[in-house]
C-alpha cells in the first residue's frame, strides 16, 4: 500500500480540460468499482470453496478416526505389487489383495504387521510398540536379580550356570574339550519356587540381554500369530546377543500331541515346530542361551526334550527347611526386623511354603505390623502372616495349604 498519487497512472493528458480531467477520472472509478466488486465475489466464492473443503476435512478425520476404533484386525503384509497389495489375516491366514493409500504404500514393507478394518483396507501399520510382539515379549537389558538372592537352589544354580554361563563367557572351554554345550535348558517345578529368577540372574551375571516370553500369552491371546511370534522372539535374541531367551509355561506350546484336530491345537502345532525348527539351528545362534520352564512336565511332547533341543532338564522343588530360612533371610534383609525372630523356626512352621509363599509371608507380616503402628516386625506378624496365607490359599484353591 505504498502507492502516492505521483505514482498512479492518471487516465488523462496533461494538457486536457478540467471538464475532461474530471471524465476521465470518473470512468477509471467506475472501473475500479467493478474491479473491486469482481475481486469481492471471487473472494466470497472462494471462502465458500474453502468451507467446503474444511467441512469435508473433518468429516474424513472423522471417519477416519472412527475407521481406527471399530475394531481392526491384524494381517501381514506378504508382497506388494502393482495391482495392490497382498496381506495374509491372523487367525484365517487367508490371503487378500488391497488397496493401499501411496502414503501407506511407501511405509510398508513385506513381513510388516498391519492393522486392517472390516473392509481390509490397510489402516496403518503396526509400530513395535502397538505391536503385539512387545506385549508378549518382555525384553530386559539388565535384570537386577544376583545368584546372591536366590535361595536354597545351590545344585540348580551350579547346573545352570555351567550350561548357561560357560558358554557364553567361555565358548572356547567347549571348542578345546571338543563337546558342543548343552542347547537348551528346561527347568521344571511347582510354580513360585523360582525358574524365573534362576533365568535372570544368570542373564545379568553374564552381562546378557534377558528376553521373556510367556507360552500361554502366546496361544491364547494371539492366535494364528505364533509361529512368527517364535521367528520374531530369536530375532530379536540376535539383535540382543548374548542374550538368555526365557520360554515360561512352555507347556502351552509343547504340550503331548492330542487326537483332537481342532484349528487351535494346529495352531499351537506350528508354533511348536518353529520353536523346535529354530532350536535345531542352533550351531549359527552364536551367543544365544536358551532356557525354559513349565509346572507340568508331565505334559511335555517328547519332540522338545531331545538331544539338541530341551537336553538339560532340571527340576526346582520347593525348598527344604534350609532352603525356606535362607530364602526367608533374603526376603528379609531389608526389614526391620526384631532380635525375637528365629527365621529357622520360621521355616519350620512354614511347611510346603514356596519362595514365593515366603516373600509373600514376609510382606505380609511388614503389613501387619504397619497396621498394629508400629515399624518393627515381630516374630507373632510372620506367624500371622502364614496363617493368614494359608486361610486366604484354602479359600482361593479348597485344598492346598501354600499358593502359588
Ligand atoms: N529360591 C528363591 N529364593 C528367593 N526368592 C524366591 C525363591 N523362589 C521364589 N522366590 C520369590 O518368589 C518370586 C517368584 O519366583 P519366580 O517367578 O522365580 O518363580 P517361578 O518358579 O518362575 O514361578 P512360576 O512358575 O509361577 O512362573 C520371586 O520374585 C522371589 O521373590
Amino acid at each position: 500500500m505504498s502507492d502516492t498519487v505521483d505514482d498512479v497512472d492518471l487516465p488523462y493528458e496533461e494538457t486536457a480540460s478540467q471538464q475532461e480531467k474530471i471524465e476521465s477520472l470518473r470512468d477509471r472509478l467506475e472501473d475500479l468499482e467493478d474491479q473491486n466488486e469482481q475481486m469481492r465475489d471471487s473472494l466470497l466464492d472462494a471462502n465458500a470453496e474453502n468451507n467446503k473443503y474444511q467441512q469435508k476435512l473433518e468429516r474424513l478425520s472423522h471417519e477416519n478416526e472412527k475407521l481406527k476404533q471399530s475394531p481392526l484386525f491384524v494381517a501381514t503384509v506378504q508382497e506388494i505389487t502393482d495391482d495392490g497389495v497382498v496381506i495374509k489375516q491372523h487367525g484365517n491366514n487367508q490371503e487378500a489383495l488391497t488397496d493401499v493409500t501411496d502414503e501407506m504404500r511407501e511405509q510398508i514393507e513385506p513381513d510388516d504387521r498391519v492393522a486392517v478394518n472390516n473392509s481390509l483396507s490397510v489402516v496403518q501399520k503396526l509400530t513395535r510398540e502397538t505391536d503385539v510382539r512387545a506385549r508378549v515379549m518382555q525384553i530386559d537389558h539388565s535384570p537386577d536379580v544376583t545368584y546372591a538372592d536366590i535361595g536354597g537352589l545351590g545344585d540348580q544354580m551350579r547346573e545352570v550356570r555351567e550350561t548357561v554361563e560357560l558358554p557364553l563367557t567361555q565358548p572356547e572351554t567347549f571348542d578345546t574339550v571338543g563337546i558342543q554345550p548343552p542347547s537348551g535348558i528346561l527347568l521344571h517345578g511347582p510354580p513360585g519356587t523360582g525358574k524365573t529368577m534362576l533365568a535372570k540372574a544368570v542373564a545379568n551375571e553374564t552381562d546378557a540381554s534377558f528376553i521373556k516370553m510367556a507360552g500361554s500369552e502366546l496361544v491364547h491371546k494371539f492366535i494364528g500369530e505364533g509361529a512368527k511370534l517364535v521367528r520374531d522372539l530369536f530375532e530379536v535374541a540376535r539383535e540382543n546377543e548374548p542374550a538368555v531367551i526365557f520360554i515360561d509355561e512352555i507347556d502351552a506350546i509343547a504340550s503331548k500331541r492330542t487326537d483332537s484336530k481342532t484349528s487351535g491345537d494346529a495352531e499351537v502345532q506350528r508354533t511348536m515346530m518353529q520353536l523346535l525348527s529354530e532350536m535345531d539351528g542352533f550351531d549359527e545362534r552364536g551367543d544365544i542361551r536358551i532356557i525354559a520352564a513349565t509346572n507340568r512336565f508331565d505334559m511335555l511332547d517328547e519332540a522338545i526334550l531331545r538331544p539338541g533341543r530341551f537336553d538339560r532338564l532340571i527340576e526346582v522343588p520347593k525348598p527344604d527347611v534350609a532352603g525356606r530360612e535362607l530364602i526367608f533371610q533374603i526376603h528379609t534383609r531389608d526389614m526391620n526386623v526384631d532380635d525375637d525372630v528365629d527365621f529357622a523356626e520360621l521355616a519350620e512352621i512354614a511347611e510346603d511354603a514356596s519362595g514365593a509363599d515366603v516373600k509373600a509371608i514376609c510382606t505380609e507380616a511388614g503389613m501387619f505390623a504397619i497396621r498394629d503402628d508400629r515399624t518393627e516386625i515381630r516374630r507373632e506378624d510372620f506367624e500371622a502372616a502364614w496363617e493368614k496365607l494359608q486361610q486366604d490359599d484354602t479359600m482361593e484353591t479348597g485344598d492346598s495349604p501354600a499358593f502359588a
